[in-house]
């Protein structure tokens, strides 16, 4: 099994340096997926309430033969869900669903500017943790003005900011602005989800400097970069494949060829959290 590096957040909690993007992953199949991911050495499986298979994270957990307490479970509140009270049965739901007493870390998964209430959904957030349902809090796709404004409401800083980051969109001020408040940034879509760049120059020829595939060589970029990726993949090789990159380095001019590939139209699907709405 892997042995994956973790890193500590402003919390004093850990994260490991990769984990598992759990997304459309559904029903038996979904769990046997999942499970092959925990016997591969993940130990962190990112899930969401929109992503419908909270259930099937639960059940992955408990029939892998991996200690609960060794596996860090996320969850991420929809934006319908941002008023106080509404926030505090979203994390409930998720509890029920997965079939655990707490939650390892818990996100706002958009901040969804139209609604408007995120700081609401914050603050529901800091009174779970203090109530111990849920260990550590952050946030996604949030920008500079989103953080600040929890950060002023509230006294607490996310410990993570999962956003959109990958060679296309890799998030230089973002992930500087989160450096510089102590958050974490979490990168979605590491592989650039269906439009992964294997095929680019400065990733193929890292990948050929160092034996190592054009997957494992953009993972490696990211953790580089200061940057955890939660890959997503349904096939046990490319599990396993994605878990393995702490045995080679990039130079730095690889990181930053790799950097260059960056597009002003670089976001997946046109994702910015200023007007983008996920409910
Ligand atoms: N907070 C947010 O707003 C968002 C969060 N997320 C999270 O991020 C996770 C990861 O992002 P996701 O969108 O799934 O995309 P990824 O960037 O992880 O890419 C997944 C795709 O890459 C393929 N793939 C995986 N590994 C390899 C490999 N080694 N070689 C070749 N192809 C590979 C997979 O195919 P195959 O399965 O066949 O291997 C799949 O088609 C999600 O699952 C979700 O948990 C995602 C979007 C938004
Ligand atoms: O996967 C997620 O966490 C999302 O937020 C997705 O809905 C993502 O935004 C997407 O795939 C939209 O097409």
């Amino acid at each position: 099994m892997i042995a994956v590096d973790s890193y500590e957040l402003n919390d004093g909690n850990s994260l490991p340096a990769v984990g598992f993007g759990t997304v459309s992953l559904r029903g038996d199949d979904g769990v046997a997926v999942m499970r092959t991911a925990l016997e591969s050495g993940y130990r962190l499986l990112d899930s969401a309430v929109n992503y419908e298979n909270e259930e099937e994270v639960g059940q992955a957990v408990r029939t892998s033969g991996v200690p609960r307490e060794d596996v860090l479970i996320t969850t991420k509140i929809p934006g319908r869900h941002h008023e106080y009270s509404s926030a505090v049965e979203s994390v409930e739901g998720s509890l029920r669903r997965i079939g655990s007493e707490y939650l390892d870390l818990c996100l706002i998964h958009w901040p969804n500017p139209s609604v408007g209430r995120y700081l609401e959904a914050w603050r529901a957030l800091v009174d779970l943790r203090e109530r111990g349902l849920v260990r550590s809090i952050g946030v996604s796709n949030f920008t500079a003005q989103h953080l600040r404004a929890v950060i002023d409401d509230t006294g607490v800083t996310p410990a993570v900011n999962q956003i959109e980051l990958h060679p296309y969109f890799p998030q230089a001020a973002m992930r500087e602005v989160d450096a510089g408040l102590g958050i974490q940034t979490q990168s979605w879509s590491p592989l650039g989800k269906n439009s992964a760049p294997f095929g680019e120059r400065p990733v193929s020829e890292a990948a050929a400097a160092h034996g190592a595939t054009p997957a494992q060589v953009i993972l490696r970029w990211q953790l580089q970069l200061g940057a955890l990726p939660i890959p997503k993949s349904s096939d046990a090789r490319r599990q396993r494949e994605n878990l393995d990159v702490f045995g080679f380095e990039l130079t730095d001019a690889e990181v930053a060829a790799i950097s260059g590939l960056a597009r002003d139209d670089g976001r997946l699907f046109g994702g910015d959290p200023d007007v983008h709405e996920e409910m």
